[in-house]
């Protein structure tokens, strides 16, 4: 069965978007892997669904879904080509749209100048919620990699975020550590593997390994979870540039008890057709 797809990007963190409301999208894994591997399928890191609504109070539900196939909770950079997406659409009117995902509703915002603006909910931080095993919560986590000793923090945006603190993340083991910390047995569900380099209060570089993708040029929830972990260990401010090899985030996260607000851009490539 033919159908439409969009192939859009956030800061080269690359997507196939579909139009689940108008069209019917049947995906398997297999299906998926094939559609994210660039010579059997279109190519990209995540295959995102725009579906019709779940959860009360929403316009949309989103779906994501790894290149290795597998189905995961939230994906910052998505959220943003989301909104752009259904507003190209024309499904939607909004510049304020609230969406649900398997991590609950979060809201975004078509701004003026062009970037969105997504409210990306509080930071989850207990070990249960993450998942991650460990006896109590903490800002620093001690973990054992092929015998090595690291010093990691952990912090779920609705997906799993391991972040390490580096002197440069030009010379980051991030090919060699990042898979190792992925398949790591104290987390349960896998997890993505932020390398973050502290510049300033207010900026910061990284890379991120990202769970069933590999590294990417961005990572939305990868630029949260590294804010949040640096400003538990009193390392980084209120708002923070993220500067990531695909480009920069804005990531502003007052305190423990608040959402963390994410903003940047959200491009559209190309519009094809393909066979499902
Ligand atoms: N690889 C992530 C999903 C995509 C997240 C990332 N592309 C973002 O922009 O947040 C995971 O398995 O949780």
């Amino acid at each position: 069965m033919k159908v439409r797809f969009t192939k859009m990007h956030g800061l080269g963190n690359d997507f196939v978007v579909f139009d689940a409301v108008r069209q019917r999208i049947t995906l398997d894994p297999e299906r998926l892997r094939r559609l994210a591997d660039r010579r059997f399928g279109v190519g990209c890191d995540q295959i995102l669904l725009v579906e019709p609504p779940r959860l009360p109070g929403t316009e949309f539900h989103y779906r994501i879904f790894n290149a290795d196939g597998s189905e995961v909770e939230q994906c910052g950079n998505g959220a943003r080509c989301f909104a752009r997406f259904v507003r190209e659409q024309g499904l939607t009117e909004h510049d304020e749209i609230p969406v649900g995902t398997a991590a609950g509703a979060i809201r975004l915002h078509l701004e003026a100048d062009g970037l969105v603006r997504v409210n990306m909910g509080r930071p989850r931080l207990a070990p249960v919620e993450i998942p991650f095993q460990a006896e109590h919560e903490a800002p620093l986590y001690d973990l054992e990699v092929a015998g090595e000793h690291h010093q990691i923090g952990a912090v779920s945006m609705g997906n799993p975020h391991a972040v390490l603190l580096v002197e440069d993340v030009e010379t980051a083991p991030v090919a060699s550590l990042g898979p190792a910390i992925e398949h790591h047995p104290r987390f349960p569900q896998r997890v993505n593997v932020g390398f973050m380099q502290r510049l300033a209060g207010d900026a910061i570089r990284l890379r991120v390994h990202e769970r069933g993708a590999g590294e990417t040029l961005a990572c939305g929830t990868g630029a949260c979870a590294a804010v949040v972990s640096g400003r538990l260990r009193g390392l980084l401010d209120e708002r923070v540039r993220v500067d990531l090899p695909g480009g920069g985030l804005i990531i502003d996260w007052r305190s423990p008890d608040d959402v963390v607000w994410m903003t940047g851009p959200a491009e559209s490539v190309f519009h094809g057709e393909i066979v499902l």
